[in-house]
This record gives structure tokens, C-alpha cells and sequence, in this order.
């Protein structure tokens, strides 16, 4: 098949969080399968060595009468083997990051991507790439499958093209006032209250789930959790209202990235046989933390500092739990309160707690192999990828049993034999805190038992190989809907 990739962030180019990761392998993991791939993404000023980048040409994006037309330029750079199309306009890309400065959004953002999912589909026609698939992510590019069945429904180009959109993170829709879109008139000049948010406003996600023709959620959880009340995001009824065509399709781990045994940004490499040698990571990783140098338990976590992330649940115990014999490492930048209360608590139990205020991609390496337990105590986790990597590592996660991490972990407690981690359901802090002292104790009193679930945890697979079976499954599922809605 050929498969039009859009992303708004691409490991190895440009990343803010796991939207980039899965970006990165599973187009890599399609073209293996043979597939003809393309990614599509914005011209960052971010790109490491953009300069580099071929020039394939320049177009202009017609918009809405009235206004002027959006002449663009269009790069392409390689990963691995497959062609990464970079959308370039210096007014929107060339910014300090990606979507927002100083924890404040940018407020053309939803200017700046209704330009550039126009910009993907015209530049596909222009290059000659005919997609059968245009594979859209998040609220970003959601839409893009609103204009293949407007713009485009009766174009002979894109006349057998069909979309699928995956949702990595369903909290974050894309609302924009709806004059600000005026890069696309189709949104502009209609009034089509299904995907609207209020009178005045445009919710993207919810377009992108009106009019693709597949969508999916990247676990299996997530997407029966989209459906309910408490997990839809305030659009269980529009997921309901596609139910028979959603999917939850868990994502790989990407082991070239992720394995102990090879990973070259950390001390000591190990392996489930050689696992005494872990101990010289945790070390490590408490000399560029700044805490003592011991044999403590350390528990890690690395995650953008918002509420998703569990922080609400772990902030009002975490100095309860500093109170035993143990260090804590917290790597992560976000919301300012966050950000606070930890340097707070962190100054309270200086030989405890290391926060590190930095996004560090060497430095997560060295939390997951360092520590002997990683903190997941999310609110809501699409499909979660640190899990898995602490399963790699040997580090057992601490979970909320939600989303994707429900799918990928197991609780001792409730089933030792095959336990990969500690689990709790209700997201209340006195669950956490029972949760992490039942992993404490079970660390200091039951070492043999330890590292027998760590053993199987390291032994744990999550391939893309078997993913991108399930996505070329729901792929052909597309290819046989007609194209009509
Ligand atoms: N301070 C920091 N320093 C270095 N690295 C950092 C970092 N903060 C985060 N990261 C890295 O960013 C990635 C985060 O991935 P996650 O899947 O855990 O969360 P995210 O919420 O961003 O992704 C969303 O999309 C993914 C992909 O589908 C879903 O798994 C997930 O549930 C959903 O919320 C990991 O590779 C992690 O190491």
C-alpha cells in the first residue's frame, strides 16, 4: 500500500512526547512490511541538521477569499529509508518550540496546522504520491479526513485514497475559533455543527472522528474507555456513534531504542543474565541526580509534568513516602505549580528526592535503568510507552490499572505467577501510597521473588512487528468502505 504518514512531530527530527516515538516507528515498522511510506511533518526550526534537507519545491495553498494565499516551500530529509516530506512557512515553524512557549500555547496553533493539513494533501498530489491510506494523528491532522471527503471527494487523485485516524491522546482536541482557520475555506464558510464547540468554535478531534474512515485508540482499554462518560473526554457520544468503526491497537516498544543489553546512553549495559550489573546504573544515575551514593530502592519516573500523568495523585503523599528509606528521581518539565511543589519537597528531603527540570531523552535512559521500580500513576494513559521500557529494564512499573497500561502490565497482587509490576485502580493518593509501600516492602523482604517478576518482565515483548499487522488489517478495512459520508 502506499501510505501518506502525517504527524506534527517525528522522533528524530522534532518531539514533545510518545505522539513523536510512534510517529517514528511505525511508519519505520510498515515500511519492513514492504508498504511504500511517507511521512509528512512541519519544517521545525527544531530539525537537527534541517539545512541538510533537499529542496523539492515551492507551491501555494488557496484559502478563503479574502485572504492570501499561503505560498510554502516543501524539504525532504530520510529516516532510515523512508522519505520524510517537511512542510515549510517560516511564520508558523520557525518558533522556539513546538506548540507552545513557557507552558502558553500558541494562539494561531489552530491556524498553523488547518494551514498544514491543507498543505499534506496538495503537496501528495504535486509529488505524485497517490495514497491509499493517509494515515492522520492526533488533533493536529485530524482535519485532513474531513478534506478528502470535501475538497477532494470527487478528485480523481485521491478517488480510491481512504483515512484512518489514531488518537494517542484524546484530552487534547484542537478547539479554535473558526475564523482562524481561514487557510481552509471548507471549515470557514460552512456551518456543520458536528464538529463544532460552541457557536463559534471548531473541535478538530471531533472532526477527524466524523469523517475518517477508520479510527483508532492505542490500547485496547483506551478505546472501550472512549466510549464511556468518564473516559471519552467529553466525546464518548461521538466515539459511540462510530463504535463499529474503532479499533484499539496497542503500540510497540521500539527495541533498537529501548534494550538494556545495547542501549549505548547508559553506563553498563545488562541483560536478564547479567542483572547484578544494574545496580552501576543506579549508582550513576544518583551521582547525576546529586542524591548519596547507596543501595537504597530508587523509584524513577520521567513524564511531561501535567495532571495526566498521575501528579495529583502522587504530590499530597509523595513526602509520606519519603519519610522510609528510600530515593525517588523525577525528571519532567510542565505545569509551573508542578514544577514548585516538587523543587519544594525536594529541598525537604534533599537526599531523597532528585527533580530535574529538563527534557532529557540520555538522562530518561539512565531513570529507567537506574531504578529498581518507574511511577505510572496516571489518570488516563492512552497506551503509555515508559511502561514498556521500564519492562525492558528491569524496572518494575508502578501503575494505575487504566488505559494501555492496564493492557501491558501485571499486578503481583493479583496474579504473582505472571506479575510484570503493582497495580491500583482508584485514582485517589492513598491508593498510590499503598501501592508504593506494598512494592517497597515486597523489594526488601522477598529479593528472590523480585527478581523473578523482574526476570519476567525483561523477558516481555511488545513488537511493532505484531502492531502493524492489526494496523494493515484496520488499513484494509478502510480500503473496503466506499467513499462516500
Ligand atoms: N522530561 C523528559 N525527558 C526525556 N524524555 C521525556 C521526558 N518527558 C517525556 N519523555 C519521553 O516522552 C515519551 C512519553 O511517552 P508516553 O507514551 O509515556 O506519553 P505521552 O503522554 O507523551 O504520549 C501520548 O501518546 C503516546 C503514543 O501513542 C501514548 O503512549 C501515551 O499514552 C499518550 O499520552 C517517552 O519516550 C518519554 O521517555
Amino acid at each position: 500500500m502506499n501510505i501518506l504518514f502525517i504527524a506534527s512531530e517525528v522522533e528524530s527530527f522534532a518531539k514533545t512526547g510518545g505522539l513523536a516515538d510512534v510517529a517514528k516507528s511505525l511508519p519505520l515498522a510498515l515500511k519492513r512490511r514492504g508498504h511504500d511510506v511517507r511521512i509528512v511533518m512541519p519544517y521545525y526550526a527544531a530539525i537537527p541538521n534541517r539545512e541538510k534537507a533537499g529542496h523539492i519545491g515551492g507551491f501555494t495553498l488557496p484559502t478563503r477569499p479574502g485572504h492570501t494565499d499561503i505560498p510554502y516551500q516543501v524539504r525532504e530529509m530520510t529516516l532510515d529509508d523512508v522519505p520524510v516530506v517537511l512542510i515549510e512557512f517560516p511564520n508558523y515553524f520557525d518558533r522556539a518550540s513546538l506548540y507552545a512557549e513557557n507552558n502558553n500555547a500558541y494562539p494561531d496553533n489552530g491556524e498553523r496546522f488547518a494551514f498544514f493539513s491543507g498543505a499534506c494533501l496538495q503537496v501528495a498530489e504535486k509529488i505524485g504520491f497517490r495514497p491509499d491510506i493517509v494515515h492522520c494523528n492526533d488533533w493536529h491532522t485530524a482535519l485532513v479526513p474531513m478534506l478528502l471527503k470535501t475538497r477532494y471527494a470527487n478528485h480523481s487523485f485521491f478517488q480510491s485514497t481512504r483515512s484512518v485516524l489514531t488518537i494517542h491522546n484524546g484530552a487534547f482536541q484542537g478547539v479554535f475559533e473558526r475564523n482562524q482557520l481561514w487557510a481552509l475555506p471548507e471549515i470557514t464558510d460552512t456551518y456543520n455543527e458536528a464538529i463544532m464547540q460552541g457557536h463559534a468554535y471548531i473541535n478538530f478531534l471531533k472532526c477527524g472522528v466524523l469523517y475518517a474512515d477508520k479510527i483508532n485508540a492505542v490500547s485496547p482499554s483506551y478505546a472501550s474507555e472512549l466510549m464511556t462518560y468518564l473516559g471519552g473526554h467529553g466525546m464518548a457520544k461521538n466515539f459511540q456513534e462510530r463504535s463499529s468503526d474503532v479499533r484499539g491497537i496497542i503500540n510497540g516498544c521500539d527495541y533498537a531504542d529501548w534494550d538494556p543489553k545495547t542501549d549505548p546512553l547508559i553506563p553498563v549495559n545488562y541483560d536478564v543474565q547479567h542483572l547484578d550489573d544494574k545496580v552501576l546504573c543506579k549508582h550513576a544515575l544518583q551521582k547525576r541526580a546529586g542524591l548519596p551514593i547507596s543501595d537504597l530502592p530508587m523509584f524513577g519516573m520521567v513524564c511531561r509534568l501535567t495532571e495526566q500523568k498521575g501528579l495529583n495523585l502522587l504530590l499530597p503523599i509523595l513526602d509520606k513516602f519519603l519519610v522510609h528509606q528510600l530515593q525517588v528521581v523525577i525528571v519532567g518539565t510542565g505545569e509551573p505549580a508542578l514544577q514548585d511543589r516538587l523543587t519544594e519537597l525536594m529541598k525537604a528531603y534533599p537526599d531523597r528526592l532528585a527533580y530535574l527540570n529538563a527534557h532529557d531523552n540520555a538522562l530518561a535512559h539512565l531513570v529507567e535503568a537506574g531504578s529498581d521500580f518507574f511511577l505510572m500513576p496516571s489518570l488516563f494513559e492512552p497506551c503509555g510507552l515508559n511502561q514498556m521500557y521500564s519492562l525492558a529494564y528491569g524496572t518494575l512499573p508502578i501503575i494505575r490499572a487504566v488505559g494501555g497500561l492496564r493492557d501491558t502490565v501485571v499486578d503481583y497482587d493479583t496474579q504473582p505467577r505472571r506479575a510484570t509490576g503493582f497495580s491500583f485502580q482508584e485514582p485517589e493518593p492513598l491508593a498510590l501510597l499503598s501501592t508504593l509501600r506494598r512494592a517497597l516492602l515486597f523489594f526488601l523482604q522477598e529479593p528472590c521473588e523480585y527478581r523473578r517478576v523482574q526476570e519476567q518482565a525483561m523477558r516481555t515483548r511488545y513488537l511493532w512487528s505484531d502492531s502493524v499487522r492489526e494496523y494493515e488489517l484496520m488499513y484494509q478495512e478502510a480500503l473496503g468502505v466506499s467513499n462516500r459520508r
